[in-house]
């Protein structure tokens, strides 16, 4: 079987002689919801970030389904099968009104006005956010736009997903709400998140960075107790 995502010998820093990144690999494979854990500024953004190709990497190879990913081209293929939900919902959610932004991405990628409108429903009620079908998107509350920019990218149908702390803003009912959407999507995920607790529930694997260093990297899937230690060890 092989991996969906991989990452050889990732290195990057945003100033000369900082090396952010040093050297770090990783591989994502169908099914895992593999979490990035490690302390602030460990890196953790940054790889997402190199991974769909906002930032070039100033050493190491990305190939995502197959492929090796250099151009601008390969990496925008990329962007249309990774969905990537960013840390502040603000960066994901431009359009005036909620339904907008979650047909924003379907219309992009070809489908009929029609067709976006059905998909908005399709994930409005898939993620029980129907209520705010008609709300203004800058009038949501912090929690509301989270959930909100989870529906716009799943409205893409992407293969992958990749979520930097999806649990920020979230109270106790959607903070679990969301662990049961993602436990029940079948896409592979790369997670970063602080919440062990979060960790702990949705893990299949967890890899810890480290000064710009992949710390550990466990060569096979957690089992339920592995699961529990590695969350509560990793910070
Ligand atoms: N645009 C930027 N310009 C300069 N330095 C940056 C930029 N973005 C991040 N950094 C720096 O790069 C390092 C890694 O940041 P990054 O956001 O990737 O860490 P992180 O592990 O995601 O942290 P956190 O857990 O706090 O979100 C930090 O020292 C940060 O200050």
């Amino acid at each position: 079987m092989s991996s969906l995502i991989e990452l050889n010998d990732i290195s990057y820093g945003y100033r000369a002689g900082q090396n952010v990144l040093d050297r770090v690999s990783l591989t994502l494979d169908p099914g895992e919801r593999l979490f990035l854990a490690g302390p602030n500024g460990a890196g953790k953004s940054t790889l997402l970030r190199i991974l769909v190709g906002l930032i070039k990497p100033h050493a190491g190879e990305i190939r995502a389904f197959g492929t090796p990913r250099v151009t601008d081209a390969e990496f925008h293929d990329l962007r249309c099968r990774v969905g990537f939900i960013v840390q502040d919902p603000d960066d994901q959610l431009f359009c005036p009104t909620v339904i907008e932004d979650i047909a924003f991405g379907p219309l992009n990628l070809g489908a009929s006005r029609e067709e976006a409108l059905a998909i908005v429903d399709e994930v409005l009620d898939q993620l029980h956010l129907k209520h705010l079908r008609e709300r203004i998107t800058h009038e949501l509350s912090g929690g509301e736009k989270r959930l909100v920019s989870v529906a716009a990218v799943l409205a893409m149908k992407p293969d992958v997903l990749l979520l930097d702390e999806p649990t920020n803003a979230l109270d106790e009912e959607n903070l679990r709400r969301l662990e049961e959407i993602l436990i029940g999507l079948p896409q592979a995920m790369i997670l970063v998140s602080h919440d062990p607790h979060f960790r702990r529930k949705l893990a299949t694997r967890i890899i810890e960075l480290r000064t710009g260093k992949v710390l550990q990297l466990p060569d096979k899937k957690c089992t339920a107790s592995e699961r529990a230690n590695q969350a509560e060890t990793a910070s």
